[in-house]
């Protein structure tokens, strides 16, 4: 589905990204996990196209991303759900998602609006509220719902879990679980290791801007060794 190969990313001159190299199979679900200023953020954005990586390839369904616009990238079919969800807090949930359908282009897998509703009906039951009426979680669902609109065939996800009480990670849990289910391919931020170990199928840990693990959740959850050194735990 995608894989990065070398990817060296900078701010200007600082040097983030020192050649990452992932893999995201069609189907999987990867973790990205890290400690604060690994590169994880500056990694989704590399893909995105919000950051323009200076060495390295990311192949995509066989075309590369390096060098092209945000724009043509999600249209390419990559949906990112951002880091702090971003919905527009003075629209409604249907305006939220409204916005998204109007953008998106014909492909095999046309998302409507009601089937973003079937997935998470609480939606539909708040879809005259503003977005900043919604709870934490509901918030998380429509960002999610507005990047299913794109019909994404790779969903980057960035810090899904972020400042959300544990009653409300764990809905994000469930609502991810969801999501894979449709069988989108996808690549998760995550602090939160627990929620990480439980959606994914595959665990990366980012350090200094390079991979310097991966496996199976299992592998890290049993690895306090791992865990300690590269999460602080
Ligand atoms: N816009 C920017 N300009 C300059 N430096 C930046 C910018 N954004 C991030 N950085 C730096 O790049 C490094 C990697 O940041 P990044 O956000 O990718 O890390 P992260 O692993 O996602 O961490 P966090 O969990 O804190 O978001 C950090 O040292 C950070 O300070």
């Amino acid at each position: 589905m995608i894989e990065l190969k070398e990817v060296h990313s900078y701010y200007g001159h600082s040097h983030i990204l020192h050649g990452v190299n992932l893999q995201v199979k069609k189907g999987q679900c990867v973790a990205l996990l890290g400690r604060n200023g690994a590169g994880k953020t500056t990694t989704i954005h590399s893909i995105a196209g919000l950051v323009v990586p200076k060495e390295g390839t990311i192949q995509f369904k066989d075309k590369e991303l390096v060098g092209r616009t945000p724009n043509h990238i999600s249209k390419a079919g990559v949906g990112l759900v951002p880091q702090g969800r971003r919905v527009f807090p003075s629209l409604t949930v249907k305006e939220n998602l409204l916005i998204a359908e109007r953008k998106s282009i014909s492909s095999e897998k046309q998302w409507t609006i009601e089937e973003v509703y079937q997935l998470f009906p609480i939606l539909k039951e708040r879809e005259e509220n503003m977005g900043n009426e919604l709870s934490g979680g509901q918030q998380q669902m429509l960002a999610i719902g507005r990047a299913l609109l794109l019909n994404p065939d790779f969903l980057l996800m960035d810090e899904p879990s972020e400042g959300l009480a544990p009653v409300i990670i764990e809905q994000i849990k469930n609502i991810i679980l969801d999501v894979k289910k449709t069988g989108l391919s996808m690549l998760i931020v995550e602090q939160n290791i627990d929620l990480a170990c439980c959606v994914a199928d595959e665990v990366i840990i980012l350090n200094k801007g390079e991979v310097v693990w991966q496996g199976l959740p299992a592998e890290l959850l049993h690895n306090d060794e791992l865990l300690k050194v590269h999460l602080g735990v």
